[in-house]
């Protein structure tokens, strides 16, 4: 195929999370999640930014759906916030919670454009959190009862369905450097996080097989991202791997092969972090076939070996690329390598979704009103067209969703990075399109990159 242009039925979309632009977290019987909770908490999220209001999706999103008309996208990924159909995680469902995002996909429906849903994209539920939250096994048989609920009553009108996003980011960031929400600092508690995760969604994957009459295709989405080392000393090299075999192989070798990456096994437990060893039969749940994988994509890992660094023994350094505003490398040969890797070691001709691909950079509003954002528009031709080459040599893409529709809630960062590619005003909440938005709609129109 010539490079750039994209097979017939390419799937074209835009991606958000309900905690990062519904806003409304106290209306209509919606429970409480870590993130309000971690939000709330002085000195967690910039400046004290929540997702109170966020992007006010919850009362805008006819508008927001009718902007992705415009786009043209086939499709839109978002995620259901588990604290409104379970306020309390478990237990008493929440029909109006429900009923949003039925209105919700109704309005996506009338306009064309295929729901892809997300189950969890980081909002756990409060009230689970306070009974141990993912360290916690229950939790993953909780979220097991919660996807039934939803694919009960839902599957219908849901062609593709996304159990987990992100594990590595829920697990690490959650639990072992707590930069993200419920914020805990306890290596055991990720690992035990890890674990839960992966077997949530095993049991998700147990429900909708086995639920009787499905209509679609589910799958997980993992952050993967190729790891290099940042010199040719021997130890940088043992240190990429290290950092290769929690971030990717971790998650990757359990839902492709069974297990866990021994060498990793082997390393934790020589740090005295004896992982108990799954059950067998957990393991082989988590790797029961999925229909599809979902890649969140964004740059690469440069490490160095670091002695004193108790985990890992590696420090990740920057980079000599030109970088986006959050400081990762623009390297868009790390996706079309990240593609071949996964084709040729983990997915075979599995499907996969390009389920996050974008950059922040430090978008303004000209004086001609319009927000000119030249860098997003390079970063995305760039990145397409790495996975246009991915394509041509075999790897079975089958759709790409751009982070993020608009600005919105960026966890520890708040409000300070903005990823759309429509420009909101939080003070009017104005959705303004970029010229990134304009660029898009011209590739998806052509199904090709475009000047
Ligand atoms: N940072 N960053 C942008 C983006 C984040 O906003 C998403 O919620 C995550 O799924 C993933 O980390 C990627």
């Amino acid at each position: 195929m010539t490079e750039g242009r994209f097979p017939e039925g390419f799937l074209w979309g835009v991606a958000t999370a309900a905690y990062q632009i519904e806003g409304a977290v106290a209306e209509d019987g919606r429970g409480e999640s870590i993130w309000d909770r971690f939000s709330h908490t002085p000195g967690k999220v910039y400046q004290g930014h929540t997702g109170d209001v966020a992007c006010d999706h919850y009362h805008r999103y006819r508008a927001d759906v009718e902007e992705m008309a415009r786009l043209g996208v086939g499709a839109y990924r978002f995620s259901v916030a588990w604290p409104r159909i379970f306020p309390q995680g478990r237990g008493q469902a929440n029909p109006k919670g429900l009923d949003f995002y039925r209105r919700l996909i109704d309005a996506l429906r009338e306009r064309g454009i295929v729901p892809v849903v997300t189950l969890y994209h980081w909002d756990l539920p409060q009230a689970l959190q306070e009974r141990g939250g993912w360290a916690h096994r229950d939790t993953a048989y909780r979220f097991a009862d919660y996807a039934a609920y939803l694919f009960d009553r839902l599957d219908e009108a849901v062609p593709y369905w996304i159990t987990q996003n992100e594990p590595f980011v829920v697990a690490i960031l959650g639990h072992v450097t707590g930069e993200h929400a419920p914020g805990l600092q306890d290596p055991m508690a990720g690992f035990r996080a890890a674990h839960h995760l992966l077997l949530s969604h095993a049991l998700a994957l147990q429900a909708y097989r086995e639920g009787g009459r499905r209509h679609g295709r589910i799958g997980i989405t993992l952050n993967l991202s190729p790891v290099e080392p940042a010199g040719d000393d021997p130890e940088d090299e043992a240190a990429a791997r290290r950092l290769d075999g929690l971030l990717n192989r971790w998650f990757l070798d359990p839902l492709f092969r069974g297990a866990y990456p021994s060498d990793m096994v082997a390393h934790f437990a020589g740090l005295g972090l004896p992982l108990p060893e799954p059950p067998q039969e957990e393991m082989r749940a988590i790797a029961a076939p999925i229909d599809f994988l979902g890649v969140n994509y964004y740059s690469r890992q440069l490490v160095r070996h670091e002695p004193g660094e108790p985990l890992m023994a590696m420090r990740q350094v920057e980079g000599p690329l030109p970088k986006t505003a959050m400081g990762w490398e623009v390297y868009p040969e790390g996706l079309r390598r990240l593609l071949e890797r996964l084709r040729h070691e983990y997915t075979g001709e599995l499907p996969i979704l390009i389920t996050e691909n974008g950059a922040a950079f430090d978008d303004a509003v000209s004086p001609d009103g319009a927000v000119h954002d030249p860098a997003r528009v390079a970063y995305l031709r760039d990145h397409l067209l790495a996975v246009s080459r991915a394509i041509d040599d075999g790897v079975p893409v089958r759709g790409y969703f751009l982070w993020s529709l608009m600005d919105n809630f960026e966890w520890a960062h708040g409000y300070s990075k903005r990823f759309g590619v429509l420009y909101v005003d939080f003070d009017t909440q104005a959705r303004i399109w970029k010229d990134s938005a304009h660029w898009y709609r011209r590739v998806i129109e052509a199904n090709a990159v475009v000047d």
